[in-house]
């Protein structure tokens, strides 16, 4: 169904969007970036660098793919488009396809969050193929000074998409860019989102990923969350996938064990790059709107639909909803500050 000439499209030039489209180019493959004027200028002019886990570098120069800030020139002729927004900025980014798009174009989402699919499915159905798709790795962007902008991928794992577009994980499986099929997506993506709860966690708490998780106080919040999240989706009838090494079911009891103990046990969940932040805590230093609702939002409404409380994840909604309103980036709050009023 595709092949090396495949024109790809990524909506949304930031840490995803950069990093997935700059391996895809330096594989070979004919990528156009639509991404801010901001960023579009440095990198028609300079470029970007890609660097992987182990801290290798690889710079795909601007002759090796396209970049602008022009909806109708990024999407008119396109075969794939991969929608590497934040999920507030979903809706838009499938009103710019449905204006711009090719008929018959297939759209992939590399969002977190378990409703994005259904956003762009909503808006797009029938002329476009729309396909979910989980990055399960963290990538930390490096924007600063004048070299090329450099995005570094900081944790391991293999990108997930849905199988309705045959050939589409073939295509976007590069070196540095893992990526293979799924069948059961929906499962994948309720799996990511109890990873996810730990965003807002690590937004709030101002410490690189590896230390916050090192803390137990820090994850007997994250457990909390995520026990009244597996409750919620237990009464829902949703089976989170496992993502990682671990169960979801076991996540909360591990997550609670002392600092020692859980070095040994979880050790690939610590095995993340000492400079790794959350996503969200991108969102809080650089004031934009978080994926708060996507995430400890959908698990407060679900489980209040099958009738009980997550005062856990509400406790957390609030103290980003505070940062967000301050707009002065992470509180780099003390763990007790989190604790919900019945605990
Ligand atoms: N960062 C990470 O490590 C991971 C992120 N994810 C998920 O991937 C998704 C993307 O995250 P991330 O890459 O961090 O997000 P970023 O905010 O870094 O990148 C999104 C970019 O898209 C731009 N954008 C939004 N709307 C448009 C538009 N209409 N036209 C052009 N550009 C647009 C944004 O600009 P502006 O800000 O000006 O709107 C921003 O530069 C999220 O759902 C996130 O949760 C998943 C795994 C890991
Ligand atoms: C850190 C990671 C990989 C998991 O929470 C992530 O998905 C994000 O930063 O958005």
């Amino acid at each position: 169904m595709f092949d090396p000439k495949t024109r790809i499209t990524i909506a949304g030039a930031g840490s995803i969007g950069c990093h997935a489209g700059g391996c895809l180019a330096l594989a070979g493959r004919n990528v156009t970036f639509l991404g801010r004027e901001r960023i579009v200028s440095r990198l028609t002019s300079v470029g970007l660098t890609i660097r992987d886990l182990d801290g290798s570098e690889r710079h795909a120069a601007p002759e090796s793919f396209s970049a602008t800030s022009d909806a109708g020139t990024a999407l008119r002729d396109t075969d794939v488009v991969l929608v590497a927004v934040k999920s507030g900025a979903t809706a838009e980014a499938a009103e710019l396809i449905a204006r711009h798009g090719r008929d018959g174009a297939v759209v992939v989402s590399l969002q977190n969050g378990v409703g994005n699919k259904e956003v762009l499915r909503e808006r797009l159905a029938g002329r476009f193929t729309v396909v979910a798709g989980m990055v399960p790795f963290n990538v930390v962007p490096d924007l600063a000074g004048r070299n090329p902008p450099a995005f570094h991928r900081a944790t391991e794992g293999t990108i997930l998409v849905g199988a309705e577009a045959p050939g589409l994980a073939t295509l976007l499986d590069v070196a540095g860019l893992p990526a293979s099929e799924a069948r059961d997506m929906d499962a994948v993506l309720w799996g990511k989102l109890l990873v996810n709860l730990n965003n807002a966690l690590n937004a709030l708490s101002g410490r690189p990923l590896a230390e916050e998780l090192a803390d137990r106080r820090w994850r007997v919040l994250l457990a909390d969350q995520m026990a009244e999240a597996l409750a919620a989706m237990n009464a829902a009838g949703v089976r989170p996938a496992k993502i990682g090494r671990l169960r979801p079911s076991v996540l909360p009891m591990l997550l609670k064990l002392p600092d020692f103990l859980f070095r040994r046990v979880a050790r690939q969940m610590l095995a993340v790059d000492p400079a790794a932040r959350s996503s969200m805590w991108e969102d809080l230093q650089n004031c934009r709107p978080t994926e708060i609702d996507e995430f400890q939002g959908t698990v407060v409404a679900l489980a209040e639909k099958h009738g009980f409380s997550a005062p856990a994840n509400r406790a957390v909604m609030a103290a980003i909803r505070q940062a967000e309103t301050e707009a002065k980036g992470s509180p780099n709050l003390d763990p007790a500050a989190l604790r919900p009023a019945r605990r």
